[in-house]
């Protein structure tokens, strides 16, 4: 029987199952059903989905991560302050501040410190892509798509797009709890004008340094929390005048709060939890 040693990880009850391929070895071609299968709650160990922590010519580690359908997405917030978390813990990296490639680029972490347990992290998420071909969405390339009028299911939404290496949706609501979350994320998440689907995120404004959360996943559906959405919200939040440039602002997700900035210099810089829950062997 073959099997793996895994940890299972959260930012924000946003939780993966982990495996460290400095130690382990699993056919690439098993990687998206395996992500499926851990995933599952019932016949697996339950989570949003999959992250390797790889080896790396470019950096200390490398991340990959996998959706609960089996997608690859190309960044992941929660699972960059997770991944850091380990790769410190596990002494995969020597300083409290290191390179970890993505998919999408190279970002920065920092970790900081407690009784050798890292409590929280804060990763430079690099630059927001803001071009319509950039996030990707079909239609006449735009330097930037702000509160752009668009049609789901014969309904009108204003919608913002921005890609933090992954796409982003954002849209706002006068009351989180009332969000269409899982009635238009999913439509939205699989519409023909993102060639490559996107996440779903909806947003309720508090004041220029306070933002309400909710997320439909791509790949993973509702999940506690999106680190990379949470980013994009901000960034889109800007974009609309509705927070401030280069002021840290606090994302209230379902699974607790982010700490964003995008600074002037244009890098969005993300502070947060990681928590490690549970490791063990996984039979296949
Ligand atoms: N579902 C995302 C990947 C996970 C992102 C999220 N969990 C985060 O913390 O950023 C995608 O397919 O682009």
């Amino acid at each position: 029987m073959r099997r793996f040693s895994f940890t299972k990880m959260h930012g924000l009850g946003n939780s993966y199952i982990y495996v460290n391929l400095f130690e382990e070895n699993i056919p690439e071609e098993l990687l998206s059903e395996l992500a499926v299968q851990v995933s599952n709650v019932n016949t697996g160990i339950g989570a949003d989905g999959m992250i390797l922590i790889c080896p790396s010519e470019v950096a200390p580690v490398k991340m990959r991560i996998f959706n609960s359908d089996g997608s690859e997405g190309k960044n992941c917030g929660n699972g960059l302050r997770c991944v850091a978390k380990y790769a410190y813990e596990h002494q995969l990296v020597k300083e409290t501040s290191f390179l970890i490639e993505t998919l999408s680029g190279l970002v920065k972490a920092e970790v900081f410190v407690e009784n050798d347990v890292v409590t929280k992290v804060t990763v430079d998420m690099g630059r927001p892509r803001l071009k319509r071909s950039e996030i990707p969405m079909v239609g006449e390339e735009a330097e930037q798509v702000v509160a752009e009028p668009v049609q789901f299911c014969g309904e009108w939404y204003e919608m913002t797009g921005v890609s933090m290496g992954n796409p982003h949706a954002v849209f706002y609501v006068d009351d989180i709890e009332q969000a269409p979350v899982t009635t238009l994320g999913p439509i939205v998440e699989k519409d023909a004008r993102f060639p490559e689907g996107i996440n779903v995120e909806f947003v309720e404004v508090v004041n220029d340094h306070e933002l309400h959360f909710r997320v439909w996943e791509r790949g993973s559906g509702v999940t506690q929390a999106c680190g990379t959405g949470a980013c994009a919200a901000v960034v889109a939040s800007v974009l609309n005048g509705k927070t401030a440039r280069n002021k840290e602002t606090v994302v209230h997700l379902a699974g607790g709060d982010l700490y964003i900035t995008w600074t002037d210099k244009g890098n969005v810089l993300m502070t947060g939890p990681a928590e490690t829950i549970c490791t063990g062997v996984y039979y296949y």
